[in-house]
């Protein structure tokens, strides 16, 4: 799996079948046009970048033994102008391909994002959130160079180097052939160095990857509870000493790793000149010699060849380290979204929502080859009424609850709302029909009123007034500091559970669903609150289906059908007189507590 950075055979397995020239050209490819122009903006400026040697060429042949000066100072003109004119070419060009890069950055970071956001629950529960993290922005991050730089240098390489080629050869032949003979050795050299850089990129991603998990998960609220309340402290600093030393070490590897290669390239480069040189000196001696010009200018196509060449190799070598965050990306692009939209799916308008539910041999288990969490449920939950579900730990009460907000799809069996199978209503109608208050509820490090407005966006300040009212949490709410405007800290951490809950409430009667899905918090809630909760609950569900995973006992009275699960087996249903003269698993839990 993607989780064992150190496996790189597993590494190369999962890059082949995630990543390929094609589908990384696919990323570009609503850009060609722009592409397109800049390229032709890279012919250009490689082109008069050209007309330098062969100008020098007639200096030194031509205007300086000819003591031409005024053929010297056009020739002179020549060069300064090529030199302006290469410059402006090259900065207009920069600019271009920074914005083309930055765009298919943008593309990429919005896809894995919106993708991730329509991956099931069960990828977010086998996933830490620091991985995600860091894949959706250390990794996309990580491609900024090869988008930006790279991609241009890669074309002013590839053209310079292209038409370098052709002018040492039309200069001379044999002095060509001679400096094109280090190509091959060059190249496999640098191929050797890129493969092991790319394996030790995967790994420090990875590595990276664990740093970015173990400070989401350490330096959170909870994490910080965790951590002072067991005195964790420092052996969480060990921890992350240890993660933070490997990355810095796998850091320098993947700058580092076949250095001494790469100098040989180098060397050899370096030295191409001087050989040059010499093997110009031994053509003096044939009948067909090389003019002192032609040396010259050889050795200046040969500056003007080099570099990008060695450039060219870096690349390749860049590309290779790429390919390592664009495995890491795509791995997650291709994980398949497995609750989706059909194609046509039933839109109901939130007057022709009634609210009935209905669940026919319902069946749901979390691995394909486990003991199922929810086993043939069948119910009908009729518009209107009040249903508690009851049950030990671990009956499957909340699986329940996951499958009606279509968190999981069945496994076997449906779930119908007003006859409607879960599967064909639009995800839009779902979330209007169904409305869910869980025991945790979620708040968004924003203001009261933004947190409100999640559920609505066009909620006026009366509406939202008016829901809190409704959720018994207005005066609460009035009395902070900057009222609705007031922070509500990382994960609603400024208010305590039962406020939350009531928060939550309130964001939910703004959304006005036919059906109501609510967790009750287990923990005992104090006189005060409790009656401020039931006023708000029962307002709440006045003229809805409200089904309640019932921890209260006032709840569970108060139902007009009372579900009890036992090991993901509906076992028992009627009213809570019925099930107590029945002396069965309902009775049993009551004197249980
Ligand atoms: N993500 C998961 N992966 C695998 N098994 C799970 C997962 N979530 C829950 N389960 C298992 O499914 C079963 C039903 O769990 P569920 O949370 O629905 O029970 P519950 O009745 O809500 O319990 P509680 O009252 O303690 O909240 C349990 O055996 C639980 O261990």
């Amino acid at each position: 799996m993607s989780d064992d950075p150190d496996d790189s055979a597993a590494y190369g397995d999962l890059a082949a079948r995630h990543v390929s020239v094609r589908r990384v050209l696919g990323l570009f490819a609503p850009y060609r046009i722009r592409i397109a122009g800049v390229a032709a903006l890279m012919i250009l400026a490689s082109a008069i970048g050209l007309a330098g040697p062969f100008l020098l060429r007639a200096v030194i042949d031509v205007a300086l033994p000819q003591h031409d000066l005024t053929l010297l100072l056009g020739l002179v003109a020549g060069m300064v102008a090529v030199a302006l004119a290469a410059a402006a070419v090259g900065a207009l060009q920069v600019v271009l391909t920074s914005r083309i890069g930055q765009a298919i950055l943008h593309d990429l970071r919005v896809r894995l994002y919106a993708h991730l956001q329509s991956l099931s629950l069960g990828f977010f529960a086998g996933t830490r959130t620091g991985e995600v993290q860091s894949r959706v922005a250390g990794d996309i991050s990580g491609l900024q160079s090869l988008m930006t730089e790279t991609g241009s240098d890669l074309g002013r390489a590839l053209s310079a180097v292209a038409m370098t080629a052709v002018a040492i050869l039309i200069l001379d032949w044999r002095l060509a052939v001679f400096v094109l003979l280090i190509v091959p050795g060059t190249v496999l050299i640098s191929h050797r160095v890129a493969h092991l850089r790319e394996a030790l990129t995967w790994q420090r991603q990875a590595r990276a990857a664990d740093l970015s998990a173990v400070v989401q998960e350490t330096l959170s609220v909870p994490g910080v509870i965790l951590a002072r309340t067991m005195a964790r402290g420092p052996h969480l600093t060990q921890r992350f000493t240890r993660i933070s030393g490997d990355l810095a070490r796998l850091e320098v590897r993947s700058h580092t790793a076949g250095e001494w290669q790469w100098m040989l390239i180098g060397f050899a480069l370096a030295v191409l000149p001087a050989l040059t040189l010499l093997a110009g000196g031994l053509l003096m001696r044939t009948d067909d010699p090389a003019s002192i010009g032609t040396l010259v200018a050889m050795i200046a196509l040969q500056e003007q060849l080099l570099w990008p060449f060695e450039q060219l190799l870096e690349i390749g070598r860049d590309m290779r380290k790429a390919r390592a965050l664009f495995a890491r990306i795509f791995e997650y692009l291709d994980r398949p979204v497995e609750i989706t939209e059909r194609a046509d799916p039933v839109i109901l308008p939130r007057a022709r929502m009634r609210g009935e539910v209905q669940l026919d041999r319902v069946r749901f288990a979390y691995a394909p080859s486990g003991r199922p969490a929810v086993h043939d449920v069948s119910l009908t939950i009729p518009a209107g009424s009040r249903i508690a579900i009851v049950g030990p730990t671990g009956s499957g009460k909340t699986t329940l609850g996951y499958l009606l907000a279509r968190l999981h799809d069945v496994d076997g069996g449906a779930i119908r709302f007003d006859g409607v199978d879960l599967r064909d209503l639009s995800f839009d109608t779902l979330a209007q029909m169904l409305g869910v208050v869980s025991q945790e509820p979620y708040l968004l490090h924003a203001s009261v009123a933004e947190n409100l407005r999640f559920a609505k966006p066009d909620a006026s300040e009366a509406d939202l007034i008016a829901a809190a009212r409704v959720a018994q949490i207005h005066d609460h709410v009035v009395v902070l500091p900057d009222g609705y405007d007031t922070l509500v800290g990382e994960g609603g951490h400024r208010f305590s559970g039962g406020e939350k809950q009531r928060l939550a409430l309130a964001r939910t009667i703004l959304r006005d669903p036919p059906i109501l899905l609510l967790d009750e918090a287990t923990s005992a809630l104090d006189t005060r609150t409790e009656r401020a909760m039931s006023l708000a609950l029962d307002a709440l569900s006045k003229g809805r289906t409200t089904i309640t995973i019932a921890h209260r006992l006032s709840t569970i009275r108060g139902a007009d059908r009372i579900i009890v699960m036992q090991a993901g087996h509906l076992v028992e249903q009627g009213t809570h007189d019925e099930l107590v003269d029945r002396a069965g698993l309902y009775a049993s839990l009551l004197r249980g507590g």
